[in-house]
């Protein structure tokens, strides 16, 4: 089989690889579409992450969906040409963390497209069944493949505990931000303020709904929205891993209001006012990755309440990786999405 591979950083190679066999509780996937990440860039660019370094060839790309062709003897819930979501981490299923439910947090989670995990720019997967979702025939492999950034999304909302009527401020108009909006509006949001410094995100966020885009180069953020919004926003996600924009996210809740942190500063510094976040007593809580989330973002996309097609602006067969890899680096670019066919 193909399999577009990070051999060293900035080079990746499309090499021939044997197919892989599906255990007795995995199933084989024909991979059709997977989007770019930006971990999937940051990989491409630097081939490290923190302390993390891809010392070995390694496959990208964790955001996928193809059909499945073959099952192990032991899977009985997911069937040959099944349409499939496949969520990307495998945690261990033993620790507290998953044990409780929050596997998202597992310390020993495989995660694809992380050193030791190849990922799925290839053309076959073998994954195991429990992490593999059925697309309903109206959600196709190539929204499929998007559950992933929706269940950041989804998670970021769920930590934010987004209410009916809600003011939200959404800081990154990436796929992360214009997604967790699609997301909030769906939890019942009433009013969504967008941040970004790019015009051409801007107004694509004012495209897909967005109340009022703010571009955070001209504007003091929280002045904005306490001018449209009176005390502040209910809840501010942060969508962009920028300093300024998570100082941003900070100062625009109300008295009582909450902070998400979703975006990451790997390295940064980033000065805090705590004084100020004390004195309106605002919640600040950090989203990572996702747990329970690949049914929310299924029926969400089954009923049409979250645009994630809308996010692809390239989509490029797998020999044309680089090229794609290229272009989803271009600031007016939300997403970039590798098809197999
Ligand atoms: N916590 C998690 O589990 C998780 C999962 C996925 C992604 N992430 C992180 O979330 C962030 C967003 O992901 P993405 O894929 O949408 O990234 P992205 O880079 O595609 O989008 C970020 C957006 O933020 C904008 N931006 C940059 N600096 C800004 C500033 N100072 N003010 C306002 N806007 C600014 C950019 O123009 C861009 O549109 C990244 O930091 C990513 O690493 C976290
Ligand atoms: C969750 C996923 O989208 C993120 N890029 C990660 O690697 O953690």
């Amino acid at each position: 089989m193909k399999a577009a591979t990070l051999v060293d950083a900035g080079t990746m190679e499309v090499r021939t690889r044997e197919q892989p066999e599906p255990g007795p509780s995995e199933v084989l996937v024909e991979v059709r579409n997977v989007g770019i990440c930006g971990s999937d860039v940051h990989w491409y660019d630097h081939g490290r992450m923190g302390d993390r370094t891809v010392d070995e060839p390694l496959v990208l790309g964790h955001e996928s969906a193809g059909r499945v062709v073959e099952t192990g003897r032991d899977v009985v819930d997911v069937a040959v040409g099944d349409a499939v979501a496949i969520e990307p981490g495998i945690p261990c299923e033993q620790c507290d963390y998953c044990r409780s439910g929050r596997y998202n947090l597992c310390p020993d989670v495989a995660f694809m497209a992380t050193p030791g995990t190849d990922g799925a720019f290839r053309e076959y997967v073998a994954w195991p069944a429990d992490y593999v979702h059925t697309l309903p025939p109206s959600v196709s492999t190539r929204e499929g493949a998007l559950c992933e950034p929706v269940s950041v999304g989804i998670q970021a909302v769920r930590r934010a505990d987004v209410e009916v009527g809600d003011t939200v401020l959404v800081t990154g108009a990436g796929p992360i931000g214009l997604l967790a909006m699609d997301v909030a509006r769906a939890a019942g949001a009433a009013n969504i303020a967008v941040v970004d410094i790019i015009p051409a995100k801007l107004e694509r966020a004012a495209d897909r709904g967005a109340d009022l885009a703010i571009d955070n180069r001209e504007a003091d953020v929280a002045a904005a929205v306490r001018d449209e919004f009176g005390a502040g926003v209910d809840v501010a996600i942060e969508a962009t891993g920028s300093p300024p924009a998570i100082e941003s996210a900070l100062e625009a809740p109300r008295p009582d209001g909450t902070a998400v942190l979703v975006g990451l500063a790997p390295n940064e510094t980033v000065p805090v006012d705590t004084f100020e976040l004390v004195r309106r007593q605002v919640d600040v809580r950090g989203s990572y990755r996702f747990a329970n989330t690949y049914s929310t973002a299924i029926s969400l996309l089954e009923a049409g309440r979250i645009d994630a097609a809308g996010t692809i602006d390239v989509e490029l067969p797998i020999d044309r990786i680089g090229d794609a890899f290229e272009r989803a680096k271009e600031p007016d670019v939300v997403k970039g999405m590798i098809t197999m066919d």
